[in-house]
């Protein structure tokens, strides 16, 4: 390996990691994986059930010959008790030279997932919503919720949001009135 690989910290990534770009990249990248070319070699995630902990580890490796991008997740995720000050999911993405295997990069993964997993629904969003849609729903008031909020509120022009969850009563994870 030459050198050390580079780390990018949560807030980095979150920075770095705008809507604008990720939502056109994650549509190509969907279908590319879509295609029946063999774009996308991405085997089903493996997952390590840790019942001692009622949680999981997820471990998610994809490569992209046509960019000569080979990277994977890893993801942990725990149903946590109510109040519980425990994170309920963690991630890190481990990025690799696909040529002699050598670790790149290693990413905190959450901003990642949170923004992924968003970025993926405001894509779906875009070409089944009716165009007389105009208010948005959001089940949970969790890192999802804000996540989903912000790209869909970014995406689109709602009249409302509307918003439930056991969270949303205590916290102003997503603006009240928004
Ligand atoms: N498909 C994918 O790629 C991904 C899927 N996920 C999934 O999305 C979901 C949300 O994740 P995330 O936002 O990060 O999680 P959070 O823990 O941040 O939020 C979960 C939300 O659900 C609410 N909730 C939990 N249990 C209940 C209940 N019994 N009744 C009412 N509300 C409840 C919580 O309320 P309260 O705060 O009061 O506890 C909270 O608002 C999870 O199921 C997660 O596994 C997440 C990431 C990626
Ligand atoms: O794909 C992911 O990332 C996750 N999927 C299910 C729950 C946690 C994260």
């Amino acid at each position: 390996m030459s050198g050390l690989p580079v780390l990018i910290g949560g807030s980095e990534v979150d920075e770095l990691l705008r809507y604008q770009d990720l939502v056109p990249r994650l549509e190509a990248a969907l279908g590319q994986f879509s295609s029946r070319t063999g774009e996308v070699v991405q085997p089903v995630r493996t997952i390590l059930p840790l019942e001692k902990y009622s949680g999981y580890l997820g471990v998610m490796p994809a490569y992209i010959p046509q960019d000569d991008v080979l990277a994977t997740k890893m993801v942990s995720f725990y149903q946590r008790g109510e109040g519980s000050s425990m994170p309920n999911h963690q991630a890190t993405v481990l990025l690799l030279d696909p040529e002699r295997g050598a670790l790149q990069a290693v990413l905190d993964g959450k901003a990642i997932t949170d923004k992924r997993t968003a970025a993926v629904s405001a894509i779906a969003t875009k070409l089944l919503k009716p165009a007389r849609a105009d208010v948005l729903c959001l089940l949970g008031a969790g890192d999802q919720a804000l996540s989903h909020y912000e790209a869909l509120t970014q995406m689109f022009p709602f009249k409302e949001v509307r918003r439930d969850g056991r969270r949303a009563a205590r916290t102003s994870a997503v603006a009240p009135g928004a």
